[in-house]
């Protein structure tokens, strides 16, 4: 594809996710690309990388774009949030020009308006002092007052970290072969990626590698998952032999890391209330190798956890949460979260804690999760589940992973962070259930 031909595709890709507003932009971008498979891996990483970058450039954009008042939020098309990504990552406003050029797979001409818009942000950077913060940050102004109090004066550094572009993270699955052998497997097929830094099992990759074509993964030698995510599983310290509860599996990425470090011995009961998501997870079990999992779709007024209560030696719940953790990856996601998701949110983290409680048995564990970076989802909402469940306290020193290194096991519960560690947002909360008598 020409580069003019790969900015008309980032342009109807940004329509496609602006015309489906509800929907979250990766999904959208699956859609897309599906619908064009005559566009190959190259153009689609082009594609997708300007069109990722505008998204997680909207609020700066918007707020050069509208500098002048008269000009409407419609005003600010897809194609000129291209054409002033491309002002601002340093292309000339005639190269700019010179690529919608109205030509075969070009985008028309710029209008005589829209180069009036782009001419007025010549000189200036993208990210500018006279922003309000939220704008600078690119978070919805709602959160600004979260953010300070979870933050404090950390808050423009997380929130710039935050801004960037994720890493590609693999998780070598030990049931298949070790991390020596997936990163020489790894070179020959031409990647590169280096030993995580903090997780026994990952491997991270540099820049954005199509690794979904490489043949070991296709044969279940590695997974893609977030360092971060990888750790929540080691916090969680499964067990060869253990009964355990994956209560929020999803499509089993934790799930797929459990079952290795319990050495697919033992059982793991995989439960959600999505079929989608729980449907997605056999393809994945099945190219990992992995045996011991049975899946569970959780239904209103289903007696199968009342049926169970007491009978797990851990239960982890990795909530439904915000996600704020993960805008890296999910930059729109800003653009629909409201407070009233934070609310109903909390009420079904808490909900659902109790239930979980309920499952696990004298002596065993609690594992509390999420991708997000809030505190009312993640340390108070543990605050509140220790006052409200007089069983649980969190897990003392001698209890706690040894598959953690040594600097996330000095408390019960920690938070990762894209500027603390370099991985998506996690917080993790291991508690234990009191033995009775
Ligand atoms: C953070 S995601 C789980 C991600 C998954 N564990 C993984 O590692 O890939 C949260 C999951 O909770 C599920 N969920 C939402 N409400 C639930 C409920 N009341 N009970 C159980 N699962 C629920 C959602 O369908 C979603 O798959």
């Amino acid at each position: 594809m020409t580069p003019a031909a790969r900015l008309s595709g980032a342009i109807d890709l940004l329509c496609a996710i602006q015309n489906a507003p509800h929907r979250p932009a990766d999904a959208v971008a699956n859609n897309f690309f599906r619908e064009r498979r005559y566009i190959g891996g190259g153009d689609r990483r082009a594609i997708s990388t300007l069109a990722w970058d505008v998204l997680r450039a909207w609020r700066r954009l918007h707020w050069h774009l509208r500098a002048d008042l008269r000009y409407r939020h419609e005003d600010v098309s897809p194609r000129l949030l291209c054409a002033a990504m491309l002002h601002f990552v340093g292309q000339p406003l005639s190269s700019i020009q010179s690529l919608f050029s109205g030509e075969r797979y070009a985008p028309a001409p710029l209008s005589e308006r829209e180069m009036v818009m782009l001419e007025a942000l010549e000189g200036q950077d993208i990210s500018s002092e006279k922003q309000p913060l939220p704008v600078r940050l690119e978070y919805p102004d709602w959160l600004h007052p979260y953010l300070v109090e979870d933050f404090g004066d950390r808050l423009e550094e997380e929130m710039r970290a935050l801004m960037g572009a994720p890493s590609l993270d693999l998780r070598v699955n030990l049931l298949k072969g070790t991390r020596e052998e997936a990163l020489r497997r790894l070179r020959r097929e031409g990647f590169q990626g280096e030993p995580t830094a903090l997780s026994p099992w990952g491997i991270r990759l540099e820049g954005r590698q199509p690794v979904t074509v490489a043949a070991l993964f296709r044969e279940g030698l590695v997974e893609i998952q977030d360092e971060g995510s990888q750790l929540i599983a080691a916090a969680v310290d499964a067990r060869p032999g253990q009964r355990l509860l994956d209560y929020c599996a999803g499509a089993a990425g934790k799930t797929l890391a459990l079952a290795m470090t319990m050495e697919n011995k033992g059982q793991i009961v995989a439960c959600d209330v999505s079929r989608v998501r729980l449907d997605g997870a056999t393809k994945r079990l099945r190219r990992a190798d992995v045996h011991n999992v049975t899946r569970h779709l959780l239904s209103e007024g289903d007696k199968w956890a009342k049926r169970r209560e007491g009978q797990f030696d851990t239960v982890l719940v990795d909530a439904p949460c915000s996600g704020t953790g993960t805008w890296r990856r999910n930059p729109d996601a800003r653009l629909r979260l409201t407070e009233e998701d934070i609310k109903e949110l909390c009420a079904k983290q808490a909900a659902i804690l109790d239930i979980a409680a309920r499952l696990v048995r004298p002596g065993g564990k609690l594992v509390y999760a999420t991708c997000s970076l809030l505190g009312a989802e993640n340390g108070k909402q543990i605050e509140a589940f220790l006052k409200r469940q007089e069983a649980y306290t969190l897990l003392p020193a001698e209890k706690r992973s040894i598959l953690l290194p040594e600097e996330l096991r000095q408390e019960a519960l920690f938070s990762l962070t894209p500027h603390g560690f370099g991985t998506d947002g996690f917080f993790v909360a291991a508690m234990e259930k009191m033995s009775q008598g």
